[in-house]
C-alpha cells in the first residue's frame, strides 16, 4: 500500500503491518505507567514513611506533571526529532525511571544496620524523586507522539481502518492498565530483601521497568516497517510568532478607518504564508473545543479518591471473592474492554442504521452527559450509605481485653485480597503460652475479643477466646457501585476515544503531535480543578458534592454542545493542499502584501495629521 506521502508500506487485512509494533508498544508502556501508579501512594506511606497528606499531594503532582510534559514532547517532535526519535530518546528517559524507582525501592542498599529500614532515607527520597521526573518527562513526552505517529501510519483513503485503530490503541491502553493494576500490588505483598525481609516494592517497580525496557524494544523492532514523516522545523515557533504578529497588526490598525478581515488571524497576512495561517486557524478552532473539555476528566479521575473512599464504606464481599475497595477500580477498564467493541461494532452501526448522524462531536457531548449521570448514582449510593451506617471505616477495627494477670502480645496475620472470605488469623504469646485463633469479619465491622484469665500453655485459642459485635459490618454492597461504573465508563468510550481520533482528523500534518498533548493538557486541568475543588467547596456531606460535581458537569455540557453546534468539520489535508497548488500564487501575494503593508505604514506616517483625507483615500481604493 502506498502513503500518502509515497511511503510503501506492508499490509495485513487492510491495516500497515507497523501498527502491530505500536499498540504492542502502547500496552506494554501503559502496563509500566499504570503499574507503577498503583503501588505509589503506599510506597510513599510505608516506604519512605510519610504521611498521608504528603503522600497524597505528590502523587497527584506526579499525575498532573505526566499530562503537562506531552506538550514539550509535541513540540520537541514536530519541530526537532520527529516522531520516531522522540519516541525512542524519551523512551530510554523513561525506562531509566523506572529503574531508578526500582532501586530507591531497595531497602538493603542502606540497610546498615540490617534491622529491615533503610539507613539513609535521603537516599531513597531522591532517587524516587529523580526517578519520577524522569517517568513524568518521559511518559508524557511520548503519549502524543506515539498516537499520532500510530495514525500517521495510515493513508488519506483509511480513515475507517484509522478510526478503528485508534479503539485498539485505547483496548491496549485499558488492557495494560487492567493487567498492572491486578499484578503489582500482588507483587508488592510479597517479601523480599538480602539481609531482611520486607513488602517488595523494588519488584512491583521492576517489573514495570522491565516492559517498560520490552515496549522500547519491540518499538525499535518495527522500525523498518513505520512511516516516518519529517519534523518541518520549529513550527512552534512560526506559530507563536505568527499569532503574536496578527495580534500587533491587529492592534496597529484598531481604528474603524480600517477595513476588518473575516477572521483576526487574518491580519497576519501581511507577513505570513497562508498556509500556516490556515492550520494555525485549525489548530485554535479545535483548542477553543477543548475549554471545556477539563471538567470531564475532573469527574472521571475521582474514581480513584472519592469512589475509592466510598468503597471502603461498602461491603466487598462478592460470595466467590471479597473484593478491596482500591480493586474496584479495575470495573473500568474491564468495562472498557467490552464496551469498545460493543460500540464500535454493534451501537454506532445501529445508530447509522437508523439514519442518524452520530458525528464526534455529538458523541463527546453524550460522553459528558453519561459522566454526570454517573456521578448522580454515585451521590444516590452514597444516601444508601449514610442511611445504613453512621461511622466511616473500611479496616476492621479489633481490640482485645486481656483477663490474664500477665501482659499478652497479639499479632494478626495477612489479609489477602482474593481469598474467598475475610479471614484475620491472631497470633497470641505470652511466656510459654503460644496460640493462635481465627474469625471471620465482615467490612466495616468492629470486634472486641476477650481473653479468658483460665487461657494457659495447651488451651485452644479458637475456642476459649469469644468475641463480641461492636459495629455492625457494612451493608450496603459494592455492587451497588457497578451503575456508576459502568455510566462514566460508556461516558469515556464516547468522550475520550471520540476525543482522541477528533484529535487526530482535525489537525494540521505538521501539528498533530502539538493537538495530542492539547488533548492530554485537558486531563491534567482536570486533575488541577479536582485539588482546588477538594480544598474550596469543603460541603458537610459526601453526596451533595456528587451532585455538585454533576451539576457542573451538565452545564458544561450544555455550553459544549452550543460550542460543538458551531463547528464545521474539517479535512486538513484537502486544504493543506488547496493552499499548495498555489504556492506559487502563495509567494507572489506575500510579496505584494509584504510591499502594501510597507506602503500602509508609510502612509499612516505622513497622513496621521490627516485622518479625513485617508479614510477618503481608503473608500476610493
Ligand atoms: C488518560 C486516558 C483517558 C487513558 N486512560 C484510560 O484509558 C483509563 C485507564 N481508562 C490513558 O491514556 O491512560
Amino acid at each position: 500500500m502506498v502513503n500518502k506521502s509515497g511511503f510503501n508500506s506492508k499490509e495485513v487485512c487492510g491495516y500497515p503491518l507497523s501498527i502491530f509494533f505500536i499498540v504492542v508498544n502502547e500496552f506494554c508502556e501503559r502496563f509500566s505507567y499504570y503499574g507503577m501508579r498503583a503501588v505509589l501512594v503506599l510506597y510513599f506511606k510505608y516506604f519512605l514513611r510519610w504521611d498521608d497528606d504528603l503522600a497524597t499531594s505528590i502523587y497527584h503532582t506526579f499525575v498532573a506533571l505526566c499530562y503537562l510534559t506531552p506538550i514539550l514532547g509535541a513540540i520537541v517532535a514536530d519541530s526537532w526529532l520527529g516522531k520516531f526519535k522522540t519516541i525512542i530518546y524519551l523512551s530510554i528517559v523513561y525506562a531509566i525511571g523506572q529503574v531508578a524507582m526500582a532501586v530507591s525501592a531497595i531497602h538493603d542498599i542502606t540497610d546498615t544496620d540490617r534491622d529491615g529500614t533503610p539507613n539513609n532515607m535521603t537516599f531513597h527520597v531522591v532517587l524516587s524523586m529523580v526517578g519520577l521526573f524522569l517517568i513524568a518527562l518521559g511518559t508524557g513526552g511520548i503519549k502524543p507522539c506515539v498516537a499520532a505517529f500510530g495514525g500517521d501510519q495510515f493513508g488519506d483513503h483509511q480513515e475507517r481502518q484509522r478510526r478503528t485503530f485508534f479503539s485498539v490503541f485505547y483496548l491496549c491502553i485499558n488492557g495494560g492498565s487492567l493487567l498492572s493494576t491486578i499484578i503489582t500490588p500482588i507483587l508488592r505483598a510479597q517479601n523480599c530483601g538480602i539481609y531482611s525481609k520486607q513488602k517488595c516494592y523494588s519488584l512491583a517497580f521492576g517489573v514495570p521497568a522491565a516492559l517498560m525496557v520490552v515496549a522500547l524494544v519491540v518499538f525499535i523492532v518495527g522500525s523498518g516497517m513505520y512511516y516516518k514523516a519529517k519534523p518541518e522545523g520549529n513550527i512552534m515557533g512560526d506559530v507563536c510568532k505568527c499569532i503574536g504578529f496578527a495580534i500587533s497588526n491587529r492592534y496597529k490598525h484598531r481604528s474603524k478607518q480600517y477595513p476588518s478581515r473575516e477572521h483576526w488571524m487574518d491580519w497576519a497576512e501581511d507577513k505570513y504564508d497562508k498556509l500556516l495561517i490556515a492550520q494555525i486557524k485549525m489548530v485554535l478552532k479545535v483548542l477553543f473545543l477543548y475549554i471545556p473539555l477539563p471538567m470531564f476528566w475532573t469527574l472521571f479521575d475521582q474514581k480513584g479518591s472519592r469512589w475509592t473512599l466510598q468503597a471502603t464504606t461498602m461491603d466487598g464481599n462478592f460470595g466467590a471473592i471479597v473484593i478491596q475497595p482500591d480493586q474496584m477500580q479495575t470495573v473500568n477498564p474491564i468495562l472498557i474492554l467490552t464496551l469498545v467493541p460493543i460500540m464500535d461494532s454493534v451501537i454506532y452501526p445501529l445508530i447509522k442504521k437508523c439514519g442518524l448522524n452520530f458525528t464526534p462531536l455529538k458523541r463527546m457531548t453524550v460522553g459528558m452527559f453519561l459522566a454526570a449521570l454517573a456521578f448522580v448514582c454515585a451521590a444516590v449510593v452514597q444516601i444508601e450509605i449514610d442511611v445504613s451506617r453512621k461511622h466511616l471505616t473500611y479496616f476492621n477495627l479489633t481490640q482485645f481485653v486481656n483477663g490474664m494477670n500477665k501482659p499478652v502480645n497479639v499479632s494478626t496475620s495477612e489479609i489477602f485480597p482474593f481469598l474467598i472470605i475475610i479471614r484475620a488469623t491472631f497470633f497470641l504469646q505470652s511466656g510459654q503460652l503460644s496460640c493462635a485463633f481465627s474469625r471471620d469479619f465482615g467490612f466495616g465491622s468492629s470486634y472486641t475479643f476477650f481473653i479468658p484469665s483460665t487461657l494457659s500453655l495447651g488451651s485452644n485459642c479458637q475456642e476459649s477466646i469469644t468475641g463480641a459485635e461492636d459495629i455492625k459490618p457494612n451493608s450496603v454492597h459494592m455492587a451497588l457501585q457497578v451503575p456508576q461504573y459502568f455510566f462514566i465508563t460508556a461516558g469515556e468510550v464516547m468522550f475520550s476515544v471520540t476525543g482522541l481520533e477528533f484529535s487526530y482528523s482535525q489537525a494540521p500534518s505538521n501539528m498533530k503531535a502539538v493537538l495530542q498533548a492539547g488533548w492530554l493538557l485537558t486531563v491534567a486541568i482536570g486533575n488541577f480543578i479536582v485539588l482546588i475543588v477538594a480544598e474550596v467547596a469543603k460541603l458537610p456531606k459526601q453526596w451533595t458534592e456528587y451532585v455538585l460535581f454533576a451539576s457542573l458537569l451538565l452545564c458544561v455540557c450544555i455550553i459544549f454542545s452550543i460550542m460543538a453546534y458551531f463547528y464545521t468539520y474539517i479535512d486538513p489535508t484537502e486544504i493543506e493542499a488547496k493552499f499548495r497548488r498555489n504556492v506559487g500564487d502563495d509567494d507572489d501575494d506575500k510579496n505584494d502584501k509584504q510591499r502594501k503593508l510597507e506602503m500602509e505604514m508609510m502612509k499612516r506616517d505622513l497622513d496621521r495629521s490627516d485622518d479625513e483625507h485617508y479614510k477618503g483615500k481608503q473608500t476610493k481604493m
